[in-house]
């Protein structure tokens, strides 16, 4: 029996275009799986329909051809077993940081005296205890994202959709949160699908990486990375096999990307 945790078979996708009788073909017969616990990366060219998939995969969006299966189930109405983390933090600024990730848990209807126990907990496991009367404003964007994951993992989803969660953070911040994510993930078994651009993340990061090709967009390839745990991701060039991984990724990846101009030094023969 599959372990699959999510499972995408045969998508399609058309959206209308502004102006056009025609519709827009964004996705194309592509069939993938999400194992248990395992973190799987998605990447592909700007539009090819990344976040489209994320969608589906929370039941906000039906495919216009094939199907969506969480755990062998349909989703044909909105997933409340997956958690979201999008590009943006998106808390609530009119409230502290506890009570944004306190909300899940409210609206689920768990009595106070478990609220206030497992918002400590996941505040904990995201480097913020000692800034829960805090409001988003007075915290730092890093700080801000580390509350968004720690509202996410706080009801405990089966499988955590992430949409270029760290695009707009700083380098330095982006490392720092790529490194606590790992661990979380490691320490929770967690079930992750991660969007990015960039392949330097998906390498260090994933146990998969999705490459999806342009539009229609269908399945290029699914590359294994085997690379042990926990790994290095402020040098990750230091991880052994790492350039290999990277390679196998690159070399699928790189004819998707229009290279218009390349510098003089690259053109020149030895
Ligand atoms: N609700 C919608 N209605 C019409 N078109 C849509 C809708 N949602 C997405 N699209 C179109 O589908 C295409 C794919 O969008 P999507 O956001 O999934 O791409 P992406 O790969 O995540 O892009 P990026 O990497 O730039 O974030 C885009 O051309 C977008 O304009």
């Amino acid at each position: 029996m599959s372990d699959a945790v999510l499972a995408f078979e045969g998508i399609g996708q058309d959206f209308p275009a502004p102006g056009s009788q025609a519709p827009i073909r964004v996705l194309d017969g592509l069939s993938f799986e999400v194992a248990s616990g395992k973190f799987v990366a998605v990447i592909g060219p700007s539009g090819c329909g990344k976040s489209t998939l994320l969608q589906m995969a929370a039941g906000l969006l039906k495919p216009t051809r094939g199907t969506v299966r969480h755990r062998g189930r349909l989703i044909d109405a909105v997933n409340r077993e997956v958690g979201f983390v999008p590009q943006q933090a998106q808390l609530f600024p009119w409230k502290t940081l506890s009570e944004n990730v306190e909300l899940p848990l409210l609206l689920r209807g768990i009595a106070v005296a478990e609220r206030r126990q497992r918002v400590a907990e996941a505040l904990a496991s995201v480097g913020l205890s000692g800034f829960e009367d805090y409001y988003p404003s007075q915290l730092s964007g890093g700080m801000q994202k580390r509350g968004s994951i720690a509202r996410t993992l706080i009801y405990r989803p089966d499988v955590i959709l992430m949409d270029e969660p760290f695009g707009a953070l700083d380098a330095q911040t982006r490392m720092v949160m790529q490194h606590d994510l790992q661990t979380l993930a490691q320490d929770a078994g967690a079930t992750i699908l991660f969007v990015t651009h960039d392949i330097t993340e998906a390498v260090v990061l994933a146990d998969s990486v999705v490459i999806m090709g342009q539009r229609p967009s269908h399945l290029l390839a699914t590359i294994p990375i085997d690379l042990a745990r926990p790994r290095d991701v402020f040098e990750p060039f230091r991880n052994p096999g790492y350039e290999a991984a990277y390679d196998a990724v690159w070399s699928v990846f790189r004819s998707q990307i229009n290279i218009r101009h390349r510098a003089p030094a690259m053109e020149a023969t030895p």
